[in-house]
């Protein structure tokens, strides 16, 4: 080998794409995979690309699904987890799943193949030799202890989490605004000046109790032993509050106090429901206080009992789980390195992108920049208003710097792409006014079509600055 290798820590979902693909760039790559010399808690095998969970990629419509435009992003670019993915599909509907031992064979077995790659299955028990000059750390949100720790000694006191306590995010244009406001608690002006920085959603006494009842029925997701983690104060879940007595929640998250219902002056709530803008460009907005355990389908049926919440669209739902991750939007550039040791990037889920498309699509970008900086070629990540782009402004910048709300983990959906509002047509072709779900259906294939022309032109960017 001529150049020095780069190094790719953990052969997950990130770690098998970004060494693919920086070695598809002429790379030298050497993939570190602990597994089968230290397992994980979730992992089964010692195959690459392993699914610890699902089968499922989620949906394939790339018109109307973020995600599934994300997949149509990356079978652009030569994803090894794409073509895996499409050649071990199973029949799942409209979504890609896969059959996920043939999957992982198939990944494994074009990372064993490739020239350029070699697979060394080892713990990187520590902050990596100095002489490694790059490294992609994609160890996954069951990066071995060893390693978080080191990580976590780099980065400083709270820059890591070990696990995610969820409070559901609603997409803004799902909320009724003739029923709930905007105001801060006693028209409290924040740092950048607004004094209307929340959304509010009231409740009357008969509403408040209902909804403490369905809350404490609701079925919850119980925690796997290994994912036994003691709650602290800051995020406990909201059933657990409600537990300790009807009326904690009342005086705690959901407290009325401060606040003027703007539709009804007059009228005092029983308890308010608040919720924060949650990413910059203001269309995502997050339960305050409302962590959950509530399962999934019990979450969308109480809290669209909530005023204003009644035909709520859930970006992401609440939930606790093992996860370690970065605070990335104070750590990381737009390259992905660690702004304290840009020797260190990295990829998939430890930067706070959830599931396995998201992490592999982060793994390619990552890949692909690391290469770049070998080969001395100028790469910057795609624009925002891609799937890539829009994944990772979200972990280097998207989120809203200085609130109390910790930087959380995201799924890819259309509320981190810029709006495309005005484009939005508001007649069909033969002149009938169209309805407010088939206008939402036709604004995402807009930004589905948007982002897929200007990833085609970052594409053709890259391409001709690598012919130079
Ligand atoms: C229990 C569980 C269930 C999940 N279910 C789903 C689901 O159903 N759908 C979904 O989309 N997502 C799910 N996820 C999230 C899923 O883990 C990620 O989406 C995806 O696997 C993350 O990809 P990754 O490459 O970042 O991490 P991983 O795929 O976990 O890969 C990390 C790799 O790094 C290796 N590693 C760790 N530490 C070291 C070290 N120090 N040295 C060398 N190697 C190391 C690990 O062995 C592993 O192979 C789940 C996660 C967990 C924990």
């Amino acid at each position: 080998m001529t150049q020095k290798p780069i190094h790719v820590i953990g052969g997950g979902l990130a770690g098998s794409e970004a060494a693919w693909q920086a070695a598809q760039a002429g790379a030298p790559v050497i993939l570190h995979e602990m597994r089968p010399i230290r397992g994980t808690d979730a992992h089964q095998t010692d195959g690459l690309a392993e699914m610890v969970c699902s089968n499922s990629f989620r949906s394939d419509d790339w018109e109307h699904n973020a995600v599934g435009l994300l997949h149509a992003e990356m079978r652009r670019l030569d994803s090894v987890i794409m073509a895996a993915a499409d050649l071990s599909q199973v029949p799942a509907g409209g979504a890609l799943a896969v059959d996920r031992d043939g999957f992982s064979a198939e990944v494994t077995r074009r990372i064993e193949a490739h020239p350029l790659i070699t697979i060394a299955r080892e713990e990187i028990a520590g902050l990596p030799p100095a002489d490694w000059d790059s490294v992609i750390v994609a160890t996954g949100p069951l990066t071995s202890p060893a390693l978080a720790q080191a990580i976590l000694d780099l980065t400083g006191e709270g820059q890591l989490a070990f696990f995610d306590a969820i409070a559901p995010i609603i997409h803004l244009d799902s909320i009724d605004m003739s029923v709930a406001w905007r105001q801060s608690r006693y028209d409290k002006e924040g740092p950048g000046g607004d004094a209307a920085a929340y959304i509010n959603c009231p409740m009357d006494k008969a509403q408040y109790e209902a909804f403490i009842d369905a809350l404490m029925a609701g079925p919850k997701s119980e925690f796997k032993e290994w994912e036994n983690v003691p709650y602290f104060d800051g995020c406990l879940p909201i059933e657990v509050m409600a537990e300790r007595g009807r009326e904690t929640l009342r005086h705690g998250p959901m407290k009325p106090v401060g606040l003027t219902n703007a539709h009804n002056p007059t009228e005092k709530a029983y308890a308010i429901v608040q919720l924060r803008q949650d990413n910059a460009l203001g269309t995502l907005w997050n339960m305050v206080g409302f962590q959950t355990k509530l399962k999934h389908g019990a979450q969308t049926e109480v809290f669209r009992t909530i005023p204003g919440l009644q035909d709520a669209q859930f970006a992401r739902l609440g939930g606790l789980h093992r996860n370690t991750f970065l605070n990335s939007p104070r750590l990381l550039d737009r390259q992905l390195r660690l702004k304290v040791q840009p020797r260190l990037r990295f990829a998939g889920q430890v930067t706070g992108v959830e599931g396995y498309v998201e992490s592999a699509g982060i793994g390619l970008l990552a890949g692909r920049l690391a290469a770049a900086e070998r080969l001395g070629q100028a790469l910057e990540a795609p624009p925002a208003t891609t799937a890539l782009g829009a994944l990772v402004n979200h972990i280097t910048g998207g989120h809203l710097e200085g609130q109390p709300a910790s930087f959380q983990p995201m799924n890819i959906n259309y509320g981190l792409l810029p709006p495309i509002e005005d484009a939005t047509p508001k007649k069909a072709d033969d002149g009938r006014r169209l309805k407010p779900a088939e206008r939402g259906r036709a604004r995402k294939r807009l930004a589905s079509l948007r982002a897929l022309d200007d990833l085609d032109a970052w594409r053709g960017a890259v391409a001709s600055a690598a012919a130079e």
